[in-house]
């Protein structure tokens, strides 16, 4: 008893690492990545976004009171009024047009990964949707502080994926993956060994189907 966050991350460590310290990471942290696995990348994470928008749509229904109603709302107007539109002038920035983008064909990859949170949320409760969409909302945090601390990283003008960069390195997206890290352990921490180990499950399994997302965008994969 008396879990925490750091704990999900510890029983799937080797999983854990492959995902944050993926090539797919690196390239992007020393400006090498191929732009065209960049945009695929892209591409399919506007399909990403709009499956993670319904699957806030669910933590909404699924909220037990009105505290976890309003911090699910929340969630679900930043993914759908910002983060959405956000990505659409990205992408634009990047050669692609919302046109593109609605005609998109959904790689299995983006299918297996949006699926399986939404699946998660659907058999479970909110604790089991969140840690199904921690290696998403935390990972991408901790990406971009493994980034920070790499001597091949470069910033600024000289990597074309500054603007990625900037984005996670941000106070406000650290700020918001600390409150998710909060979050985690208030739940984790009254817990049984028995639901320890569900947790971990699902925790595993969404963290290698980032890995699988990662991988999707060096292959070009369909
Ligand atoms: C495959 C994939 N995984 C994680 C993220 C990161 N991300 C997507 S929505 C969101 C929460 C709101 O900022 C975060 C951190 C991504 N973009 N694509």
């Amino acid at each position: 008893m008396g879990y925490r966050f750091s704990d999900l991350t510890q029983a799937c460590h080797d999983d854990w690492r492959a995902y944050i310290e993926h090539d797919f990471v690196r390239q992007l942290a020393a400006g090498t990545l191929a732009d065209e696995a960049f945009r695929h990348y892209l591409k399919q994470d506007y399909l990403f976004l709009i499956h993670f928008g319904r699957a806030y749509a669910l933590a909404t229904y699924k909220s037990r009171d009105i505290t976890e109603l309003r911090h699910s709302l929340e969630g679900l107007k930043t993914i759908i009024d910002v983060e959405l539109g956000l990505h659409i002038d990205y992408c634009r920035e990047w050669g692609i047009s919302e046109a593109d983008l609605a005609g998109l064909p959904e790689a299995r990859a983006t299918m297996a990964y949006t699926r399986y949170v939404l699946d998660t949320g659907n058999r479970g409760d909110l604790l089991d949707m969140h840690v199904a969409l921690a290696p998403c909302l935390v990972g991408y945090g901790v990406i971009s502080q493994w980034q920070a601390e790499q001597p091949f990283t470069i910033r600024g003008d000289a990597n074309p994926f500054e603007k990625w960069l900037q984005m996670y390195a941000s106070d406000a997206f650290q700020a918001a993956m600390r409150d998710e890290i909060a979050w985690l352990d208030a739940r984790l921490a009254d817990i049984t060994p028995e639901r320890f180990e569900q947790l971990t499950t699902i925790f595993r399994d969404a963290t290698r189907l980032e890995i699988d997302f990662w991988q999707m965008g060096l292959d070009l994969a369909d």
